[in-house]
C-alpha cells in the first residue's frame, strides 16, 4: 500500500519570483491524484520539490513521519527510494537499449545479481507491455513506447509513490487513453500513491481519485474528483471545462477590463461528471469509490447526466475507455445500471504505443 504525503504551507521561490505560496494538501495513500494548472504555474517544480530535487523556501513535506524538507543528504537519498519518477520524455539514456535503461536503477542502487535484475526487468517490461522490445534503442521507438519504458524504469525499485510529469505530452489521444488505462491497472496492482501532472482535461476528468489546481501562485483547490467537477468556483470551473470565459486569460490572469467585458455572459451549464476509468480486468482498485459517492455524502446534486457514461462530458472530449458492459462490484450511488468504463490494457494488447 502506498504512503501518504502531507504537504503543509509549502512555498517555493526562485530569487524574487514566487512560484507558489502556502500550498497545503494531502496525497492520500494508494490514491491517484492529478495536478493541473496553466503553463508556468509550477507543476513540474512541485513534483521536483516533492522528490527532494528542489528545496522549498518554507513549509513541510511529511512522509512516514519524516519531514523531507529537513532531511540530510544521506537520509534524503534513502527516502527517495520510495519514489518512482517518470519525467516528460521518459529521460532514457539514448545510447542504452531499453533493457539496460530499465535495469539502470537496480544496478545503481541495489546489489542484486544479474539474474535477479533480469527477472525484475522482464517483469516490469511485461507490466508496461514492452516484452520483446528489450534490445531496441530509445531512438528507434515511438514516444509512447519511450514513456512506457520510462515507466518500467520508474517501477523497478517497487516505489510506494509514483510521480508522473505530463505522460500525455506528445501522444495522440488513443495513445493517451492506453497510458491512462495503464495507470489505472498499475494502481490496482501495486497500490502506490500516484501524482500525475497533466494538461489533458480528459485525463483529469476520468482518471484520478483527486484533483488539484495550481493557479496564480497558489493552490486554488485540491480534493476528490467529484468535488472539483461539480465546483462552481470560477477558476476551477473554467479550467476543468476548458472555457475561455472566466478569470484565466491568455497569458495569466485577465485584467479588470477583460473581466468587465464578460459580465452578463452566461456560462454554459456544467457538463455531466463522467464515470471514472476502471481497471481493464474489472477488478476494483483499493481507492475506488462508487460513482456519485462524494456528491451524495456532501449533498451536492451532480449535473444532469452525470455517471451515465465514460464520456468526459466536455464537448469533443471523450474518455480513454471503450464502452463495455457494466460490472457490478462498485455500483453508482443514486444511479441505476451505470455501465462501467473499461478498456484493454496495453500489457494485454501489446499495442505499439
Ligand atoms: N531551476 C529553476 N530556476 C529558476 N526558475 C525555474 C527553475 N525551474 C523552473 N523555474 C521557473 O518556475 C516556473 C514554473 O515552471 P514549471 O516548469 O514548474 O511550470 P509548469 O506549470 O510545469 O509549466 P508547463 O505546464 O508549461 O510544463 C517557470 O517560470 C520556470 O521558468
Amino acid at each position: 500500500m502506498g504512503v501518504e504525503i502531507k504537504v503543509e504551507g509549502l512555498t517555493k521561490r526562485f530569487g524574487s519570483q514566487v512560484i507558489w505560496n502556502d500550498v497545503t494538501l494531502t496525497l492520500p495513500a494508494g490514491e491517484i491524484s492529478v495536478m493541473l494548472g496553466p503553463s508556468g504555474t509550477g507543476k513540474s517544480v512541485f513534483l521536483k520539490t516533492l522528490v527532494g530535487l528542489l528545496k522549498p523556501d518554507a513549509g513541510s513535506i511529511m512522509i512516514e513521519g519524516r519531514d523531507l524538507t529537513r532531511l540530510r543528504e544521506h537520509d534524503l537519498y534513502e527516502i527517495r527510494k520510495l519514489f518512482g519518477v517518470l519525467f516528460q520524455d521518459g529521460a532514457l539514456f539514448g545510447s542504452m537499449n531499453l533493457y539496460d535503461n530499465v535495469a539502470f536503477p537496480l544496478r545503481e542502487h541495489t546489489r542484486k545479481s544479474e539474474s535477479e535484475v533480469r527477472t525484475i526487468v522482464m517483469e516490469k517490461m511485461e507490466l508496461v507491455g514492452l516484452t520483446g522490445a528489450e534490445t531496441k534503442l530509445p531512438g528507434e521507438i515511438s514516444g509512447g513506447m519511450r514513456k512506457r519504458a520510462g515507466l518500467a524504469r520508474a517501477l523497478v525499485l517497487d516505489p510506494e509513490i509514483l510521480l508522473i510529469d505530463e505522460p500525455d505530452s506528445g501522444l495522440d489521444p488513443v495513445r493517451t487513453s492506453y497510458i491512462n488505462q495503464l495507470f489505472i491497472d498499475l494502481n490496482a496492482q501495486i497500490d502506490a500513491t500516484f501524482l500525475i501532472v497533466t494538461h489533458d482535461i480528459n485525463t483529469a476528468r476520468t482518471v484520478p481519485d483527486n484533483i488539484g489546481l495550481l493557479y496564480h501562485k497558489h493552490l486554488a483547490m485540491f480534493g476528490p474528483r467529484e468535488m472539483l467537477l461539480s465546483s462552481e468556483e470560477p477558476v476551477v470551473r473554467q479550467f476543468l471545462n476548458a472555457q475561455t470565459i472566466g478569470p484565466i486569460g491568455m497569458s495569466e490572469e485577465k485584467d479588470a477590463d477583460e473581466l468587465a467585458s464578460e459580465e452578463g455572459q452566461e456560462l454554459p451549464p456544467l457538463p455531466p461528471i463522467p464515470l471514472q476509468l476502471r481497471t481493464s480486468n474489472g477488478t476494483t482498485r483499493h481507492a475506488e469509490r462508487p460513482a456519485g459517492q462524494w456528491c451524495h455524502d456532501n449533498g451536492i446534486t451532480p449535473p444532469p447526466g452525470s455517471f451515465e457514461s465514460g464520456n468526459a462530458g466536455v464537448p469533443g472530449v471523450r474518455s480513454g475507455s471503450t464502452s463495455a458492459p457494466a460490472t457490478t462490484d462498485t455500483p453508482a450511488v443514486g444511479t441505476a445500471d451505470v455501465p462501467a468504463a473499461q478498456g484493454e490494457s496495453p500489457a494485454v494488447a501489446q499495442e505499439s504505443v
